[in-house]
């Protein structure tokens, strides 16, 4: 799916109301008793006071539907109008008429004086600001937004949490709601998916509201969010005349004393993942681990301890490198000779991504839609230092962009870069921070290249398969006991799971509700 911008959401808004010929007052109901319903589904109206702020635009409009919704469905209800000025959309006008009209009048809060008594059993629900965000709150209404976050009650967010910009960087941070569970219109907002707003996003999820879809598509947005439905028509069926040299032969170059188990998970992964052939080649420390551990899998041999000389005979359909390597002067001088070159397509990872980094005139070498693994450490020594995540994304961007190469920056939402598009991943989770989970994409990656996916498609795909590997086990295992090979182990289950039908568009169910 995709992810907007505040203003190409609020075109869309514009355009669904034209296209579908639906009101915009109407369209704001459906979408704020979406959010009641989601409410009223997990309280089953229990008796919890739930205060509802509302601001005076359309996110404030939300609020007062979702009030109007609890207030007659007997729930204990507190509404108040946040007055932080003296506009008012004629959406929230309508829905203060409306609840005005059941009995029920909003308490209006201008000041600290009148900011309501709130236990930590309670619930509030953030209408204050959403899309509309134009500066960050200030006087009573930041305020507001911190004696609410000072109470530390459950926080439901309409939209998104107040004082949040869904595609800038906020510098106020004191000034932000931190929402316990974000119930966001139609896309994800950008904002969610960065690891600088952890203090503000914990758990969110996408109500589908119906804006126009075409409309979204004709904005040809250049961010997307990769959920399954967008997996599958990447998915390449096997062929009935399909031999193993049609699957590719890859080559996984890495390991070092001491980190051969490093790239040893990468051939495993590289062939676990489908990859025709496999050849490893590693210092000859490796020979007889490698060979050991994976009959099906090739061995090349360098020196004894360390890559040095990077002169393999076979030749492959795609290229590995990177994973346990090391920094060595005299593997540094091999790799550098290797990349000068090689003509094949590369993934390179770790240490392969660290001597470019230390020697970037060697960018220019690599071929076309290289694809680059750095974890956030790696990245900086890439590219340089950020300000903050939006300028992190300029600058990967750019790199992406002047040495036509695929970044894959691994993290929580790992992103894929290729010019100024960006790939965020729907899938993963913290048991994937453990040794050697990164050695492992760089072979599924590699794997898939070898099949025939396109660089891009591979680094979209594999980055996928590898999280949902870890999504299915934590339904069988526990976070503390995954490890590296586990990925393996449920990379059967990640591909079957593509076909299983019942779960396609299921961003939006609690069971896919994002956790950062
Ligand atoms: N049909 C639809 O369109 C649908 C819309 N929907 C809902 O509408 C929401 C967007 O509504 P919205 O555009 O009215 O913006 P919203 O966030 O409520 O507030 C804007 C107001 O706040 C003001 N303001 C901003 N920053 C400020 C500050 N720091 N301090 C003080 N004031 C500040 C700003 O004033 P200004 O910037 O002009 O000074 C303006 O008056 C969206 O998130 C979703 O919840 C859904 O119902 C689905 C259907
Ligand atoms: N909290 C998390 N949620 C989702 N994925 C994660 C999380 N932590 C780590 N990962 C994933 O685990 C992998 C770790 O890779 P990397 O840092 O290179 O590990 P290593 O060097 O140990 O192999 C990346 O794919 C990353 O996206
Ligand atoms: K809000």
């Amino acid at each position: 799916m995709y992810i907007l911008s505040s203003k190409q959401l609020a075109q869309v808004d514009k355009a669904t109301i034209k296209n579908k010929a639906i009101t915009s007052i109407d369209l704001m109901e459906h979408a704020a008793t979406l959010c009641f319903q989601w409410l009223h589904t997990r309280l089953q109206g229990q008796n919890i006071k739930i205060h509802v702020f509302c601001g005076i635009g359309n996110n404030g409009g939300d609020g007062l539907v979702i009030a109007r919704h609890l207030f007659q469905h007997g729930y204990n209800v507190n509404c108040y109008i946040v007055n932080f000025s003296d506009k008012r959309t004629d959406e929230f006008l309508t829905n203060y008429d409306r609840l005005k009209e059941i009995g029920e009048w909003p308490t209006v809060i201008n000041n600290e004086t009148n900011f309501p008594k709130i236990s930590f059993e309670d619930i509030v629900i953030d209408a204050i600001f959403g899309n509309g965000l134009s500066r960050s709150p200030e006087g009573f209404t930041k305020k507001l937004i911190q004696y609410i976050n000072n109470t530390k009650v459950f926080t439901l967010a309409i939209d998104m949490p107040s004082g949040l910009f869904g595609d800038k960087s906020v510098t106020k941070k004191d000034a932000i709601l931190k929402a316990g569970h974000i119930l966001s219109f139609q896309t994800p907002k950008l904002a969610f998916l960065l690891s600088e707003n952890k203090e503000f996003v914990n758990t969110w999820e996408i109500i589908d509201i119906g804006l126009d879809e075409e409309s979204i598509n004709n904005l040809q947005p250049k961010i997307n969010f990769t959920t399954k439905s967008e997996i599958i028509p990447l998915y390449k069926p096997k062929d009935k005349w399909s031999h193993k040299g049609t699957f590719g032969h890859s080559l996984i170059i890495g390991g070092s004393f001491g980190k051969i188990g490093a790239i040893t998970l990468t051939s495993k992964a590289t062939l676990k993942i489908g990859s025709g052939l496999v050849t490893a080649y590693v210092p000859k420390c490796g020979y007889n681990i490698l060979q050991i551990a994976i009959p099906e899998v090739m061995v090349e041999v360098d020196d004894d301890k360390l890559l040095t000389y990077f002169n393999f005979k076979t030749k492959p359909s795609v290229i590995g490198i990177g994973p346990g390597m090391g920094t060595a002067e005299k593997t540094a001088l091999g790799y550098e000779k290797f990349i000068k070159e090689n003509k094949l397509p590369l993934v390179i990872d770790a240490d392969g991504i660290n001597i470019l980094a230390q020697n970037k005139t060697l960018l220019k070498y690599l071929p076309k839609n290289t694809v680059l693994t750095p974890h956030p450490k790696e990245l900086e020594r890439l590219i340089g230092t950020w300000k903050n995540d939006y300028e992190k994304l300029t600058i990967a961007k750019q790199f992406s962009k002047n040495y036509n190469i695929i970044l894959v920056i691994k993290g929580t939402y790992t992103v894929i870069i290729d010019n100024e598009f960006m790939y965020f991943n729907s899938t993963g989770n913290p048991a994937l921070a453990t040794a050697g989970s990164g050695d492992i994409l760089t072979g599924i990656i590699t794997g898939l290249i070898a099949q025939g996916y396109k660089p891009k498609y591979a680094a979209i795909f594999g980055v996928y398969l590898h999280g949902k590997t870890a999504d299915i086990a934590i339904q069988e295992t526990s976070y503390e006991t995954f490890t590296a090979s586990s990925i393996l182990e449920y990379l059967p289950d990640a591909i079957l799971d593509l076909f299983n039908q019942e779960q396609i568009n299921e961003v939006g169910n609690e069971e896919n509700e994002s956790t950062t």
